[in-house]
């Protein structure tokens, strides 16, 4: 099929990670900004953000450059905004976005700011109608009177549907881990439908997570793990056992976790990220 043929097809997107989405343009324009400031030098950062291949090492130096780019409230609505709007174009129709609320106690950033700026970004968006809050929810206590953009709401207009999934980072605690899973239950009407435990795979360990993750699943929040990223038999068969309801990732699952796996009946969502 022509590239034009899979753009218009409308697609759902269920592994976008909102610092993981970011537009190259607006990378660089964030880094020329803290270069100026001397933050940064921008010549040392230029080419690490228009490198096409990266090793797994490589991906999570990147991130962390990202989020030095992005750190605070106004940058993270303005590019929730972008990812949204970006995806649309290529018209995804579904969308669940996931990301780690971050702790900046330097800037006045706490967890729930941090979602809060999310939330900004969602209701800026203006190139497409964002069904964002679920149907059946309660919206007696929401701030704003409507999350659902309908400030042009014609019958031309394309509509994308935003979940929000709130990732754990490997490199957090047991309490940070709790308190995300605490404000994903806070922020449920508002459109957050579960939990992701994500980060470098090489760092933090499953037991570290397991009480949040339990205490989520318990709640009824869904749970989606990134899994056998790198190998690693004790973790992949903890996570197995969880039996969370989407699996991320499995690129180094040996036979016999690949069997168990397909026993198990869990979608897989993707592994193209690792292959490209
Ligand atoms: C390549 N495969 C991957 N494996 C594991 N975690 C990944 C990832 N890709 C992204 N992330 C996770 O998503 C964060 C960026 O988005 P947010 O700041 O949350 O919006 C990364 O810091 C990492 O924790």
């Amino acid at each position: 099929m022509e590239m034009e043929g899979w753009v218009s097809m409308p697609k759902v997107e269920l592994h976008a990670h909102l610092n993981g989405s970011v537009r190259d343009s607006t990378l660089l324009e964030l880094a020329r900004v803290l270069g100026e400031k001397g933050v940064i030098v921008f010549s040392d950062v230029e080419h690490v953000i228009l490198k096409n291949e990266r090793s797994l090492t490589e991906v999570f130096r990147l991130f962390d450059l990202i989020h030095i780019l992005t750190t605070d409230h106004k940058i993270i609505t303005r590019i929730t905004k972008e990812v949204i709007e970006d995806f649309a174009s290529e018209n995804v129709v579904y969308l669940e976005l996931r990301t780690t609320p971050k702790k900046n106690d330097s800037i006045g950033m706490s967890k729930r700011s941090y979602l809060e700026a999310v939330l900004e970004g969602i209701k800026a968006v203006n190139t497409v109608d964002v069904a964002f809050r679920p149907h059946n929810a309660d919206v007696s206590n929401v701030k704003s009177s409507s999350l659902i953009n309908d400030t042009c709401n014609g019958s031309t207009r394309k509509e994308i549907y935003v979940r929000l999934l709130l990732s754990i980072d490997r490199r957090e605690s047991t309490e940070a881990a709790m308190e995300t899973v605490k404000l994903a239950l806070e922020m449920r009407d508002l459109g957050v439908v579960g939990i992701d435990l994500s980060g470098n795979p090489i760092v933090g360990e499953w037991m570290t997570f397991f009480p949040a993750l339990k205490f989520a699943r318990e709640q009824g929040l869904y749970i989606t793990l990134h899994c056998g990223e790198v190998p690693n038999p004790k973790e992949i068969q903890a996570m197995l056992d969880f039996l969370p309801q989407r699996i991320g990732h499995a690129c180094c699952f040996e036979e016999e976790e690949w069997k168990r796996f397909k026993s198990l009946n869990i979608p897989l969502i993707c592994i193209i990220q690792n292959i490209l």
